[in-house]
């Protein structure tokens, strides 16, 4: 398996304001860029804070790349995984939609209608007593043929990839707009590092739109 993790973060380093709502940070480019990415994926993973936050739907945007897709014999979208303990992901959530296929791993701390719900709009992951054990999550994704990962955030769900050494690649757009805020979301939030901090190599680095593109193998 191969996880590369995908953020854009404004120039003061956060994913978002204060509010958590979605924030263009990137510019065109970075979302074609972000497109072609996603297309080249078996799947796209985010936490249940951002689709409480963002309600994304997490797809290939251009037509043109889910027929190479499909041309290649995959499915024209990539799956979709959906992070959530306690399977509060809502039933109408934009990322549930048929358009591709939908995981969803949960915890054992999941209540069992919740579970009952999602199941019929998703594969259900279980994975974990009260939190999702992400090792254990990854691996079920692993033993159902998903191999190349793309996680878009957010910030919580990116600090435990570090945590548990699950990040081979960090892919990040920095963009010209200052967010503030010691409440809005970072690339790294969680319980943060003390000690032991994950060190990073640079790969590259490029001008992109009005901002920078930074490629980073962990
Ligand atoms: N600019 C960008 O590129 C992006 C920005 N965002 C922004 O980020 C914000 C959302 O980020 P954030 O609130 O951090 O939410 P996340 O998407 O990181 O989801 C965090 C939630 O995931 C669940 N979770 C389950 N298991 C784990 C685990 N092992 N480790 C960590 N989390 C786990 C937890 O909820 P539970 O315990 O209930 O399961 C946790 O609260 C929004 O404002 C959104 O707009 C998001 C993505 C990209
Ligand atoms: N690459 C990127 N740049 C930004 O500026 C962003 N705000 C995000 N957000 C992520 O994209 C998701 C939305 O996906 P859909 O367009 O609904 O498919 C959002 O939930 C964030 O994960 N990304």
């Amino acid at each position: 398996m191969h996880v590369v993790v995908n953020a854009a973060m404004s120039a003061d380093g956060k994913l978002s304001s204060r509010r958590r709502e979605q924030i263009s940070i990137s510019g065109e480019s970075d979302f074609d860029r972000v497109d072609r990415l996603r297309a080249d994926r078996d799947a796209v993973v985010v936490g249940v804070g951002t689709v409480l936050a963002d309600d994304p739907r997490l797809t290939v945007k251009d037509d043109a790349l889910c027929e190479q897709r499909r041309t290649d014999g995959q499915s024209s979208q990539p799956a979709r995984v959906v992070i959530d303990s306690k399977a509060r992901t809502p039933v109408d959530a934009a990322v549930l939609t048929d358009e591709a296929e939908t995981y969803v791993c949960v915890s054992e701390a999941a209540p069992v209608g919740r579970r009952m719900d999602l199941a019929d709009h998703a594969e259900l992951v279980t994975a974990g007593d009260d939190r999702v054990d992400l090792l254990r999550a990854f691996a079920a994704l692993q033993a159902a043929g998903l191999e190349q990962i793309m996680v878009e955030g957010g910030g919580e769900l990116i600090f435990s990839l570090f945590e548990n050494g699950l990040v081979d690649e960090l892919r990040v757009f920095v963009g010209p707009t200052i967010i503030g805020g010691r409440d809005a979301p970072t690339l790294a939030d969680g319980d943060g590092f003390v000690t032991n901090f994950p060190t990073l190599e640079l790969e590259t680095l490029e001008r992109l739109d009005d901002g920078a593109l930074l490629v980073w193998n962990s």
